[in-house]
Parts: C-alpha cells; sequence; structure tokens
C-alpha cells in the first residue's frame, strides 16, 4: 500500500539535461516519466512541478546585468517548456498528463485554475504546475510548496541532485552528513540551501512535510511512495 494518496512532485530542471550541457536529454526525460507511471499505477495522485534550470535562471540574467524580473520571466517561461516536454513524453507512454500555467498563454497552455487541477486529478491524471508561482523573485521549489497546498497534497517529494538534505551542500562539502530527518525550524535556522527559505517556511507553516531525494537513483520515487527508508524527511 503506497503511504501517501495525492503527492506533489518536485523535479529538478537542471537533472534534465542528463549528461549534455544544456536543454532536455531525451533517454532522462523518459526514464522521469517511467518512474512517475510506476507510482501512478500504484493509484497515487501525482502533480508536478518542475524546474528551470536546464534551460535558464533569473540569477543567471540578474549577473549579467538583464533586469532581474524580466530575467525570473524568462526562467518561468523556462519552466513551461520543461512541463511540455514532459506531458508529452507521458503522452508518449501512454499516461494522460495535462500543463497548467500561472502565466497566461493559453494558445500553448491552459492557465491555472484551481478547482479543474483538483478535477483532473480526481480523473487519475498528472497535473503539470508550469510557471512556477507566475510571480519574479520566486523558485519553482516555492511554487511545489503553494501548489502542494492548494491541492491538499499529503507531502511535498523534492527530487533532485543529491540524495537527502545534508548538514552542508554535499557538492561543495565533502565533510557534509545527511540526515535521515530534521525539522524545518532546524532546516531553517541552519540555513540549509537545499530548499528556499520561502519554500521551507510554507511547508512549515501549512504543516507540509518535505521528502528530500536522489533523481538519479532508479526506484527512489516508488521507494518514497511506498514509505520506504528513502533520502531525507523535513518535518514539522
Ligand atoms: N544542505 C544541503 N543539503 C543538500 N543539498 C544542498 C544543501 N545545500 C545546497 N545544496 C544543493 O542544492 C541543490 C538542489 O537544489 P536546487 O533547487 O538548486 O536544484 P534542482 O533541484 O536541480 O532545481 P532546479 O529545478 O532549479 O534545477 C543540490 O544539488 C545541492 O548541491
Ligand atoms: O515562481 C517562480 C518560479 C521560477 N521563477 C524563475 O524561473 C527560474 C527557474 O526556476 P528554478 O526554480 O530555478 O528551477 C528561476 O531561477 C526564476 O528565475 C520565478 O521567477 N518565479
Amino acid at each position: 500500500m503506497p503511504a501517501h494518496k495525492r503527492i506533489l512532485l518536485k523535479l529538478s530542471g537542471e537533472a534534465l539535461m542528463g549528461d549534455d550541457a544544456y536543454g532536455i536529454n531525451r533517454a532522462t526525460i523518459v526514464r522521469m516519466v517511467q518512474e512517475i507511471q510506476e507510482v501512478t499505477r500504484l493509484g497515487v495522485e501525482v502533480a508536478v512541478v518542475i524546474g528551470g534550470g536546464n534551460i535558464f535562471r533569473g540569477v543567471a540574467g540578474g549577473s549579467v546585468g538583464m533586469d532581474r524580473a524580466t530575467a525570473d520571466y524568462m526562467g518561468m517561461l523556462a519552466t513551461v517548456m520543461n512541463s511540455l516536454a514532459l506531458a508529452d513524453t507521458m503522452r508518449q507512454e501512454g499516461m494522460t498528463a495535462r500543463v497548467m500555467s500561472a502565466i497566461a498563454i493559453e494558445q500553448v497552455v491552459e492557465p491555472y485554475v484551481r478547482p479543474k487541477a483538483l478535477q483532473y486529478l480526481e480523473e487519475g491524471k498528472v497535473v503539470v504546475f508550469a510557471a512556477g508561482t507566475g510571480n519574479p523573485f520566486f523558485t519553482t521549489d516555492t511554487a511545489a510548496a503553494l501548489r502542494g497546498a492548494e491541492i491538499g497534497a499529503e507531502i511535498v517529494l523534492k527530487a533532485t541532485k543529491v540524495d537527502g538534505v545534508y548538514s552542508a551542500d554535499p557538492k561543495k562539502d565533502p565533510n557534509a552528513t545527511r540526515y535521515s530527518r530534521i525539522s524545518f525550524d532546524e532546516a531553517i535556522s541552519k540555513n540549509l540551501q537545499v530548499l528556499d527559505a520561502t519554500a521551507f517556511a510554507l511547508c512549515r507553516d501549512q504543516k507540509l512535510p518535505i521528502k528530500v531525494f536522489s533523481i538519479f537513483k532508479a526506484g527512489a520515487l516508488k521507494r518514497v511512495v511506498m514509505g520506504e527508508d528513502e533520502g531525507t524527511l523535513v518535518h514539522v
């Protein structure tokens, strides 16, 4: 029996590159979709937020003198591209997915309307939330926390490039140690940057737990959904 009925899955945009230098690696996106398909087959309702780091991040534009809000809108549009690619890959794998955008681009993708999203989930469709929160100066982690709370997800699952929350960034500090559980208050007070502070605070206030685990480890998503020991649980 799955441990959760409805989940919000945050997928790393950067991981979509696979071994490529940029963009969307075909084998990688197919593998991600197949892992999601496995959990939908267990009867779990799945909503997805995907990042845009494989294409563009606002902070990169800002660092070369771009107006930061403009750069952030470019970042949000990058997430729309990833969302469309993800939903189309789901279609090719025989799944039914709907993309809903926080920014109005109705010729391309339907707008985010909460009751409609809830209806899709109840019908067993995967809902992909595109364009983050629709506002600059935020991230897709915060969008995942926001949408997760709105749809009544039981947990936010962050599938990322590391296999959990560490005492420091494990990509920079080889002595960093992994937590199996950590409270929101401790993660925030230690300024652990695996998620941004806004996302941590929103989930803490809504009592919405987060599980951080590796997007590269085959079967990890299913193990998390089954409530098995995988990654790090961030809890109230
Ligand atoms: N304390 C920490 N524990 C674990 N990872 C950390 C920590 N501090 C920083 N990180 C870094 O955070 C990264 C994950 O967060 P980030 O949101 O930047 O990436 P992402 O999941 O690929 O998102 P995107 O969708 O924006 O590409 C990890 O790859 C890791 O290097
Ligand atoms: O609510 C949001 C979400 C995202 N952005 C911008 O998009 C990029 C890509 O998102 P990541 O979370 O970094 O993958 C982000 O860098 C922001 O520039 C946003 O402005 N608002």
